[in-house]
C-alpha cells in the first residue's frame, strides 16, 4: 500500500493529490546564519542542492531540499518582513532540472494540517580549533547544553519543531547524511546554520552543472537585455562596448579600508583599464554605494569624457522584485560586458565571475579587481569553468 502511494506521490509528482503524510517523501529544510548575504546564501544552496542531487543517483530518491523563502536579509532594506519565494528570483524549472527543490509553500500545500512539524533541527556550530593538532579533520560531535538558535522560521508560525540537538560538525556537506541516519524515521530534518558544512565538490563538473541551473527569473533577465539595449546599446549576451565595475561599498568600505580603493582611487583604475581598451567609451557600475557616491564616480568619469551609467529601478520593479531581483539585474548587465572589475572578496563579484564564465568570456576580461589605494593587491583567484 505504501509503496502504491510512494510511487503515485513520487519525488517528481505535480499532482496536488499527493499528501505529505502518506507520500513516503522527505524533506530537508536548512537554513544559513542570519547576516550573510544573497551571494552566499546561493553557494549555499548549491551544497545541499549537490547533497541532494547526488544521493538521488544513489537510490535516495524520496529525500527533497525544501528553499527556504527569502526573508528579511541584513542588507535588503525594500522587502522587510515580505516572505519572497525562490520562483521570484529563479527560474524553478530550471533548479528542479539539477536537483529535487521545493518552495516552502508547497510544503504546505502538501500537508493536510498546514502545520509543518519538523522531526530534528540539527543547529550546526563550528568546532572551536578547526586544527586540532595541527590537522583538519572531518569530524561531527553532538554537544550537550545548549546552542543559539531561531525558532523563528522565516516568520512562520505554523513550523514546529520536536528535537534540537545541537552539533559540532566540521568537513564536507554529505557528512551530513550520517546524522540524518540517526533516527531513520524522521521525514522533516533541518539544518541550521547550513553554511558551516563545505561543499563536497567545489569547481568540479558537478558543481558547474548545479551552478549552471541557476537560472535567473526569465522577466528579470528581460528587464536587464532592454536596458543593456536602451542604455547600453549592445543586443546580445557578449557586449563588445561596455566596461563594468562592481564597486562594493558600504560595510566594505567601512570596515575593509585596507582593501578597497576610495572614490578617486577606484576611478583611477577604471582609467587605467579603459586605456588599454581604446574601443570601450562606456562604463557600467554595479553598486550598493549610496548615491552622492555615485554621483561623485560619475562625475570624475564624465569629466574625462566617458558615458557612465547605472540602473536605476522604476517603483514597479523594485515592489515586485525587492533588493533581490534589482541585485540580480545588475549582475546580469555586469556579465555581459566586454571587460569586467569586480571587488576583492565579495561574493556578489563571484557570482558575476562564474556568470561570464558560464558565457564564455575570456578569464583575462573577467578575473580583474579593484585594488586598495595603497599596498599589496593580491591577484584575484581564477574558478574556471568544468563543461
Ligand atoms: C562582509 C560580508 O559581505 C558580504 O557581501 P558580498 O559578499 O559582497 O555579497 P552579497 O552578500 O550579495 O552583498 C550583500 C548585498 O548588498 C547589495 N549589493 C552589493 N553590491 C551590489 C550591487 O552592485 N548592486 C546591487 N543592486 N546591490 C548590491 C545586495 O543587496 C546584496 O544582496 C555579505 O554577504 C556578508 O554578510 C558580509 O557583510
Amino acid at each position: 500500500q505504501i509503496s502504491a502511494v510512494t510511487e503515485y506521490c513520487g519525488v517528481n509528482s505535480k499532482s496536488s493529490d499527493c499528501k505529505l503524510e502518506d507520500s513516503g517523501i522527505k524533506y530537508l529544510f536548512y537554513d544559513v546564519n542570519p547576516p550573510e548575504g544573497f551571494n552566499l546564501r546561493r553557494d549555499v544552496y548549491m551544497r545541499f542542492a549537490i547533497m541532494l542531487s547526488e544521493a538521488h543517483k544513489r537510490g535516495k530518491s524520496n529525500w527533497k531540499l525544501v528553499l527556504p523563502p527569502w526573508y528579511n536579509l541584513y542588507h535588503w532594506k525594500s522587502d522587510r518582513g515580505v516572505k519572497k519565494p525562490w520562483s521570484k528570483l529563479f527560474e524553478l524549472d530550471a533548479l528542479k532540472s539539477f536537483a529535487p527543490v521545493v518552495e516552502m509553500h508547497e510544503v504546505f500545500n502538501n500537508t493536510k494540517s498546514k502545520v509543518v512539524e519538523l522531526d530534528t533541527l540539527y543547529v550546526l556550530e563550528n568546532f572551536e580549533d578547526a586544527f586540532e593538532n595541527g590537522v583538519f579533520t572531518e569530524k561531527w560531535e553532538i554537544s550537550r547544553g545548549t546552542c543559539e538558535h531561531s525558532t523563528k522560521f522565516w516568520g512562520y508560525k505554523n513550523i514546529t519543531v520536536k528535537e534540537i540537538l545541537c552539533v559540532k560538525f566540521q568537513g564536507k556537506i554529505s557528512k551530513l547524511w550520517e546524522l540524518i541516519s540517526q533516527h531513520p524515521h524522521d521525514t522533516k530534518v533541518m539544518f541550521a546554520h547550513g553554511e558551516i558544512p563545505l561543499h563536497d565538490t567545489y569547481g568540479t563538473k558537478t558543481y558547474w552543472d548545479c551552478r549552471k541551473s541557476m537560472k535567473f527569473n526569465k522577466k528579470l533577465v528581460k528587464i536587464a537585455k532592454k536596458y543593456i539595449s536602451e542604455h547600453l546599446n549592445c543586443e546580445s549576451k557578449k557586449c563588445k562596448n561596455y566596461l563594468s565595475v562592481h564597486w562594493r561599498r558600504q560595510d566594505f568600505a567601512r570596515s575593509r579600508g585596507n582593501e578597497v580603493p576610495s572614490i578617486s582611487g577606484t576611478v583611477k583604475q577604471i582609467l587605467k583599464t579603459l586605456k588599454k581598451l581604446p574601443d570601450i567609451t562606456t562604463v557600467f557600475i554595479a553598486t550598493d554605494a549610496s548615491m552622492s557616491e555615485l554621483n561623485k564616480l560619475e562625475k570624475e568619469l564624465t569629466d574625462v569624457g566617458y558615458e557612465t551609467h547605472f540602473f536605476l529601478p522604476s517603483p514597479t520593479i523594485t515592489d515586485e522584485y525587492g533588493d533581490g531581483g534589482i541585485a540580480i539585474i545588475d549582475q546580469i548587465v555586469c556579465s555581459r560586458a566586454a571587460y569586467f572589475i569586480g571587488t576583492h572578496e565579495s561574493t556578489f563579484t563571484y557570482r558575476i565571475q562564474e556568470e561570464r564564465e558560464i558565457l564564455g568570456f575570456k578569464s583575462d576580461t573577467t578575473f580583474n579587481r579593484l585594488c586598495p589605494d595603497t599596498g599589496l593587491c593580491e591577484e584575484p583567484s581564477k574558478w574556471t569553468i568544468i563543461n
